[in-house]
């Protein structure tokens, strides 16, 4: 299914020294005249202590936060939060949640928390669970959450609404929100799914439905761009080192044991390259990125044999979509695909066990011991660690505050460690990859001592590579803007404080010092 970005997703401000907001739809886009509420949390006991609970509408978050003297000020996302005013009477909101695509720890956590945000800070009580993934909201039941049914499900992994993939008809999926009387839409899932998303939000917008549409972006292989980092990849990281302890135990506990162990990253090898910096155990990590050969000098071959040699044993990391050329090679090609289009990708990790024991069998040299070990699904079915836990809350209660404003067509995320909502768009435009010129990527060179495996026309098409500014690479994260100003509060990333440079100000849609674009 293509992917439609129309005019009604770019919605960019421009401002003075280079600034540009990249905002979010607003329902005040489409719908004229609608009434505001007082924001129900002003008389909450829990937040009425902190100051300043309320997020200032001019507050936006940069992409880019290393900075030049000169330069722009660059793209801006706007700030999640909390608004005084909002766009819901608490007992008319009727909300659903669905999730889609792979399994990743942390989704319980997500819908736990969009049902107690909603219901503890909001006061809504309607709120339905789509069974089964976008296909459920037309051919399956629902079911009904409250604070009570979600109380435990934090502790589980995988999803208690079930998943799936394919199955995304678009009218049928307006159809069943408009007749079920749904009017907050959350959509909890990857790539594929913040494209089905978009195109919800498109049809709802063209039927003028008062229907908030946001997204929770849901990625094991941190593969979605613009966000600092996935939910579920810590956990994920973590469960890792098990797989790669195993591997470890295993092959030094023999003479020329190799361990090597596959990692998911059907596109993006971020979970390899932090397992591999995690444990400091792993001899070769090999990603999607990053093209390796077997054969011949500076070979994957010559480089264990020679690995065997000084140390009596290694381990390799394998992410799923390395070296997938390679197979197709020497295998036949296989061309299916899952039910949302998604390559079947062919087992590297039996496949490069394979070739490693013929290769050594072949040349009679050495005899060695292979363990593989595929610890894939383990990874993603387990539930999310305590950060995970924590940054799975933030991003749900985000989304709660983002819908109950009247944003919509959003995603919400982490940048630079603050959150945030982002169009739809940014989102879905390409994916987050591991680049090899980072310097990430060096430092685990460097630890593994592993050799490139690039040739000097790899290199140069390596460095084309645009850095994409986020934290989990070193990227070029720089714009150069202005010197930082004061701020009322010293910013923290584990405390929310009020990390702005404005006094609060009543809020207003219109941005009267600010040229918008649509
Ligand atoms: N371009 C698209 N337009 C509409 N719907 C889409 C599109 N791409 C995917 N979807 C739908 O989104 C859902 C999830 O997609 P997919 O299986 O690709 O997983 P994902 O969200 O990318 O998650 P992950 O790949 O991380 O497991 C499916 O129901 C699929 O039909
Ligand atoms: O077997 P499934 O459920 O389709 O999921 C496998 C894929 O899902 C992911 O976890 C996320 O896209 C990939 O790493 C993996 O290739
Ligand atoms: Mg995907």
């Amino acid at each position: 299914m293509a992917s439609s970005v129309s005019d009604s997703q770019m919605k960019i401000v421009h401002g003075e020294a280079g600034y540009i907001l990249e905002d979010v739809p607003h329902f005040s886009d489409y719908i004229p005249n609608l009434p505001t509420f007082p924001n129900p949390l002003r008389s909450n006991p829990a937040y009425s202590v902190v100051k300043q609970y309320f997020v200032h509408m001019d507050d936006t978050v940069p992409q880019k936060v290393v900075v030049h003297k000169d330069s722009p000020r660059g793209v801006h996302f706007r700030r999640a939060g909390p608004r005084q005013k909002v766009y819901f009477n608490s007992d008319d909101v009727h909300a659903c949640i669905v999730t889609c695509g792979g399994l990743c720890p942390g989704l319980n956590t997500v819908i736990r928390e969009i049902v107690c945000g909603l219901s503890y800070m909001y006061g809504v009580n309607k709120v339905l669970g789509i069974d089964g993934g976008y296909r459920g909201f037309y051919s399956k039941n629902t079911i009904t959450l409250t604070p009570k049914v979600v109380n435990d499900i934090h502790k589980r992994g995988g999803t208690i609404l079930g998943t799936s993939r394919g199955g995304h008809d678009t009218g049928k999926i307006v159809d069943s929100i408009q007749d079920r009387g749904i009017n907050q839409v959350y959509i909890i899932g990857g790539d594929g799914t913040q494209r089905g998303a978009t195109v919800i939000y498109e049809e709802i917008r063209r039927r003028g439905l008062k229907v908030a549409i946001a997204g929770i972006p849901k990625t094991i292989d941190n593969d979605i761009p613009v966000i600092d980092k996935s939910f579920g990849f810590d956990t994920a990281v973590e469960e890792a080192q098990r797989a790669i302890n195993a591997a470890h135990v295993e092959a030094e506990s023999v003479e020329n044991g190799i361990g090597v162990v596959k990692l998911m990253g059907r596109y993006s090898g971020f979970i390899a390259m932090y397992a591999t910096l995690a444990s400091r155990d792993v001899d070769c990590c090999l990603i999607p990125e990053s093209p390796f050969y077997l054969e011949g000098k500076g070979g994957l071959f010559e480089f264990i044999e020679k690995r065997l040699k000084e140390n009596g044993h290694m381990v390799i990391v394998i992410a799923e979509g390395a070296g997938q050329d390679l197979l197709t090679e020497s295998m036949q090609a296989m061309d299916q695909k899952d039910a949302s289009g998604n390559k079947l990708l062919q087992d590297v990790g039996l496949w490069i066990s394979h070739k490693i024991k013929d290769h050594f069998a072949r040349k009679n040299k050495m005899a060695i011991n292979l363990k593989y070990i595929d610890p894939t699904y383990m990874i993603r079915a387990i539930p999310s660690n305590a950060s995970d836990n924590v940054y799975c809350t933030l991003l749900a209660q985000s989304a709660v505050h983002g819908a109950m404003a009247g944003y919509t067509g959003f995603t919400v995320g982490l940048v630079n460690g603050r959150h945030t909502y982002i169009p739809f768009n940014r989102i879905i435009e390409r994916q987050n990859k591991v680049v090899i010129t980072d310097r990430m990527w060096a430092r685990l060179l460097s630890s593994t001592n592993q050799p490139s495996f690039l040739n000097l026309t790899d290199f140069d098409e390596a460095k084309k590579v645009e850095q994409p500014p986020t934290p989990l690479l070193d990227g070029n994260n720089c714009n150069g803007v202005d010197e930082p100003e004061k701020t009322e509060q010293p910013p923290s990333q584990v405390l929310e404080g009020h990390n702005s440079n404005d006094k609060q100000k009543p809020e207003n849609h219109t941005h009267n010092s600010i040229k918008t674009e649509k």
